[in-house]
């Protein structure tokens, strides 16, 4: 079985383009969702967490994310640490996903992948691209809560897409929809045909 990383910076489409292989019968992970899943279950984590961050990290029982993100993303080194905690829980519990899977092929969707180091641990990567613009108003329009501050807090803690095109297998530009789902099915078939 190969595995695919999917990546891409806040607001690219990382989503919304894990949705479309979805739909072709590409079994998906989404490490963002997992991630917050196993922070919130896992005690070895919660004490982790609780210890690098404070006892504030969590509310009333529930990862305080708004605590959490103005903590990190303006302090390399939190979030560092906090990468360091979470990420070894989400690679394991991502190859016991992986191994329930019986497909040809299956994507780990995942916003940090060259931040981390990780990309050798995949296949091939496909990277989703859009301009740094539109990646703001996006995040914006889905959740007004949202400061242009808090998102680029987010981005400098990312690398530039001209870095990312280099060591990627495929790119995807996410502007128009309708031209997305014609590279998904594109990357789909050659994913196919190599298997
Ligand atoms: C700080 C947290 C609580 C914020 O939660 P929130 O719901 O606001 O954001 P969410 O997790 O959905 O991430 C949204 C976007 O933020 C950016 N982002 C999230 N984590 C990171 C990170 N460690 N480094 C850089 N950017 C990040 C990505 O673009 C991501 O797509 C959460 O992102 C977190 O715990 N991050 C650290 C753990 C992690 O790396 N999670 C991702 C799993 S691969
Ligand atoms: N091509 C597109 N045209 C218009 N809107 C889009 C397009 N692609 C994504 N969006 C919208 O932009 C928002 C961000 O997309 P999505 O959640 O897929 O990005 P993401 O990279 O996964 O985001 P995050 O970094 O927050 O995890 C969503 O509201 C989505 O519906």
């Amino acid at each position: 079985m190969i595995t695919v990383g999917l990546t891409g910076g806040i607001g690219s489409g990382k989503t919304t383009v894990a949705k479309m292989f979805e739909e072709l019968g590409v079994p998906v992970y989404n490490s963002d969702e997992r991630a917050k899943d196993l922070m919130q279950k896992s005690p070895g984590l919660i004490a982790a967490i609780k210890e690098l961050l404070g006892d504030a990290a969590y509310k009333e029982g529930k990862l305080d994310r708004g605590y959490v993100s103005k903590q990190v993303f303006n302090n390399k080194e939190l979030l560092n640490a906090l990468n360091a905690i979470v990420h070894p829980a989400v690679r394991k519990d991502f190859i016991s996903w992986a191994e329930g899977q019986s497909s040809d092929y299956v994507i780990q969707e995942a916003a940090i992948i060259f931040e981390i180091g990780s990309q050798d641990f995949y296949d091939c990567i496909i990277l989703v691209t859009a301009p740094k613009e539109t990646r703001i108003d996006r995040i914006m329009q889905r959740d007004a809560s949202n400061t242009v501050e808090g998102i680029e807090a987010r981005m400098k803690n990312q690398l530039s897409d001209n870095k990312k095109i280099e060591s990627s297998h495929y790119i995807i530009q996410n502007e128009n929809i309708e031209q997305t789902k014609v590279q998904v099915l594109d990357v789909h078939r050659d994913l196919l045909n190599k298997i």
